[in-house]
């Protein structure tokens, strides 16, 4: 941080942003770096460094130089082969597990038939402002900032999207201003669509994490779901299993409605990297459905969901 009595009068924020502040023959030259802010902000950061530092002692004329150093911002798509098998939960509590973890990650719903996003993050009912033609993330109380089709239509209303159109939606979801967030999590419609191919094709995402019960049916769907990415050239980082290990609220025993390893034996067989398992856990519905993604809180139930981001995260930093 640059410490200089010329930036003294500035807000902390706008001061933690200078990099370098000079004075000669009274002309102050201030660079400042404007990584992660849209042009409005900007302009009006640029404003404020005028004013403040143009009111100084002995200043009669006051340069700002801007810079963005900012890096290249990544997606990550997960997906799943058909509906129902967690993907929209996982997607979230991965968000969350990685924003905890000190990454700056925005989370897209592109599920746009059957947005849940706005429930799990507790953000229901918030309308995104658009700035310059382009969405505004809507902030959640978890932290990360996140863009669904249930921020813009009515909760509970019907969307029939052809595919050209849904792919348009999606596209305005992910081209918004994302400010400083380096990484988006995409959370894909199930199945092998138009609107994932168009997503794919597009926007090119670093990777794909697939996710799967243990079930026979849904393990068969994600193998198929592997293969559009494999298409696409998209590498699939890994699989998680979902719904595995039920624990009796009353007694403990753990049992396995779905099965429990298919999908590491599956990840096996495919050769693809097995991410990690998350049980069936009614603490994890509840969460869900009240706005409380568990990977925000400390309990156990937020330990294979910062297992599984870890992972992520060094499969980012691995292939950055
Ligand atoms: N591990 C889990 N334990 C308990 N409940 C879970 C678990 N994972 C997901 N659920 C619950 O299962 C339901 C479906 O999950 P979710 O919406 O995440 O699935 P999805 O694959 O995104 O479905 P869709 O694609 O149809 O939206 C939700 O009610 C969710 O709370």
């Amino acid at each position: 941080m640059v410490d200089h009595p010329l930036i003294a009068a500035l807000p902390a924020p706008l001061r933690d942003r200078v990099t370098s502040a000079t004075m000669k023959d009274g002309r102050a030259t201030v660079v400042l770096d404007v990584a992660g802010l849209d042009p409005r902000q900007r302009e009006q950061a640029e404003a404020a460094v005028t004013q403040r530092v143009g009111a100084a002692a002995g200043v009669n004329e006051v340069r700002v130089i801007l810079t963005a150093e900012r890096k290249a911002r990544r997606i990550v798509a997960v997906g799943s082969g058909k509906g129902g098998v967690g993907k929209s939960t996982l997607t979230a509590n991965l968000a969350v597990a990685l924003h905890r973890m000190g990454h700056k990650v925005g989370l897209v719903d592109a599920d746009i038939y059957g947005p849940s996003q706005p429930t799990i993050l507790g953000n229901q009912g918030v309308r995104p402002e658009a700035r310059e033609d382009k969405l505004v993330p809507v902030a959640s109380a978890v932290g990360v900032p996140v863009l669904s089709m249930g921020h813009l239509v009515k909760p509970g209303q019907a969307i029939a999207w052809r595919g050209p159109m849904a792919g348009n939606a999606l596209s305005q979801l992910i081209d918004a201003h994302w400010g400083d967030a380096e990484l988006l999590l995409v959370d894909l419609p199930p199945g092998t669509g138009d609107v994932q191919l168009t997503m794919l094709q597009k926007f090119k995402p670093a990777g794909a994490v697939l996710v799967s019960t243990p079930q026979d049916l849904a393990l068969i769907d994600a193998a198929r779901a592997g293969q559009l990415f494999d298409q696409a050239g998209v590498p699939v980082i890994g699989l998680v299993e979902n719904m595995a290990g039920y624990a009796c609220p009353h007694c403990g025993e753990i049992s396995d409605p779905f099965g429990a390893g298919g999908v590491e034996e599956a990840a096996r067989r495919l050769e693809l990297p097995f991410l990690g398992r998350i049980p069936l856990d009614l603490a994890i519905r509840q969460g869900s459905d009240s706005g409380q993604p568990p990977a925000a809180g400390d309990g156990a139930i937020a330990e294979p969901f910062r297992a599984i981001a870890a992972k992520l995260a060094a499969w980012l930093a691995k292939t950055s």
